[in-house]
């Protein structure tokens, strides 16, 4: 079987769009090539994929709404941009959406948002309750507060850093080039397209390190380093270009277009692999029989109601040892509550968190994902 098939059995997509391709050389938004991606994301949401869009293009597109005909040199000059462009950059998308009845979010971040547990956790509960509800989210980097990606030009690593936050099964990373190619094809007419490859193959660093085109800044070094970083929580990344006639529909349809990166193992595995490597538990909660039951099955969530008591001191999103009433280990997980929450809803049935807390981060102590049977 073809690994394109891939991209036809997947349920939950990042699409990057890049700098280069959004904006009309510079003079702003591209809203036409916009509304065309719009009409096949929407097709996909249609077909009840859910899907998380990373676009860039706010400092080109605050350039042209401030009238500035050269990239400014400044950085407060550029983050001044950024947010200006941010505000046409939301409207269009939703503007584009409105047309297939379909709502947005707008959600700006930070890497260091997602290198915390707790932030982590909590944004992933935000897009998660989006996806829920069909609402399409459009992340940028938050350029008010972080730098990081108007001087390097890197949405590249936030789209993959979505990809691993939302567990996608792919990333696609639509630019201006139709894929990678073994040399950069803007200096080089002989540079032929890699079609497919593991993402860790090291033989294409030296192909993608061609540097970036004028308005883009990242090159396909970012996009490479992305598709590794995807691959950690194992989707696979196709980089391809933006202009190419109904791309989405036809990357979906399986078709061999744009360039291929493969993470070494599943999805699951990978996950799985994440969290046994995570070795320092913060606390340990004990479960009564039926839960121990429950977990040891595997595939299922733990529930408050299934813990008997709370040890250890641990914040949201840390690794907890859950433990049968004899101290044996069966499971390690991370928990959706802090040590203190934890003690006040352990034993309560799940309808009972918000009365005791007064909020809700989720109905179980450790959802099935974040859990491995030991
Ligand atoms: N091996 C390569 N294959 C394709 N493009 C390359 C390669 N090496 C460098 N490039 C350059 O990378 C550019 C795309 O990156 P970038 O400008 O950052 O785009 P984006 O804004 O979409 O992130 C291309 O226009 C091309 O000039
Ligand atoms: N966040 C900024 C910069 C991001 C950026 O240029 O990234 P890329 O699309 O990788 O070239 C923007 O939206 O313009």
């Amino acid at each position: 079987m073809s690994e394109r098939s891939q991209l036809r059995q997947a349920r939950r997509l990042v699409i990057k769009i890049g700098s280069a391709l959004l904006t009309n050389d510079g003079k702003g938004l591209d809203v036409a090539a916009l509304g065309l991606w719009v009409d096949q994301i929407a097709e996909l949401i249609d077909s009840g994929i859910e899907v998380v869009i990373v676009s860039s293009g706010s400092v080109a597109e605050g350039m042209s709404r401030l009238g500035w005909t050269t990239r400014p040199q400044q950085l407060h000059e550029l983050q001044a941009a950024a947010a200006v462009g941010q505000m046409g950059l939301v409207q269009t998308w939703e503007a584009q959406f409105k047309r297939h009845g379909l709502h947005t979010a707008q959600i700006l971040l930070t890497h260091d948002d997602l290198s915390d547990r707790k932030r982590y956790l909590n944004g992933r509960s935000t897009l998660r309750a989006l996806l829920d509800v069909g609402v399409i989210p459009i992340v940028n980097e938050n350029d008010t507060v972080v730098t990081d990606e108007i001087r390097f030009g890197d949405n590249d690593t936030l789209g993959a850093l979505v990809a691993n936050l939302i567990e996608a099964d792919g990333l696609i990373i639509l630019t201006d080039q139709v894929g990678l190619f073994d040399k950069d094809p803007r200096k080089h007419a002989d540079a032929c397209l890699v079609t497919e490859r593991k993402a860790a193959d090291a033989e294409l660093d030296a192909m993608a390190g061609g540097g970036a085109g004028a308005l883009g800044r990242g090159g396909m070094l970012t996009k490479l380093r992305a598709a590794r970083l995807a691959a950690r929580s194992g989707a696979f990344t196709v980089i391809v270009g933006g202009r190419i006639e109904a791309v989405i529909t036809r990357l979906r349809q399986g078709e061999v277009i744009g360039t291929l990166l493969l993470p070494e193992q599943g999805r699951l595995a990978a996950r799985k692999q994440w969290l046994a490597s995570h070795l320092q538990t913060r606390g340990r909660l004990t479960l009564d029989d039926g839960a121990v039951n429950v977990v040891r099955l595997g595939g299922r969530s733990l529930l408050p109601v299934g813990v008997k008591s709370v040890s250890g001191k641990f914040r949201r999103g840390e690794m907890v040892s859950c433990v049968d009433q004899a101290g044996k280990e069966v499971a390690r997980g991370l928990v959706n509550y802090d040590a203190e929450e934890a003690r006040a809803i352990a034993g309560q049935s799940s309808d009972r968190i918000a009365g005791v807390l007064g909020y809700v981060c989720g109905e179980e102590m450790i959802h099935r994902d974040n859990l491995v049977v030991v």
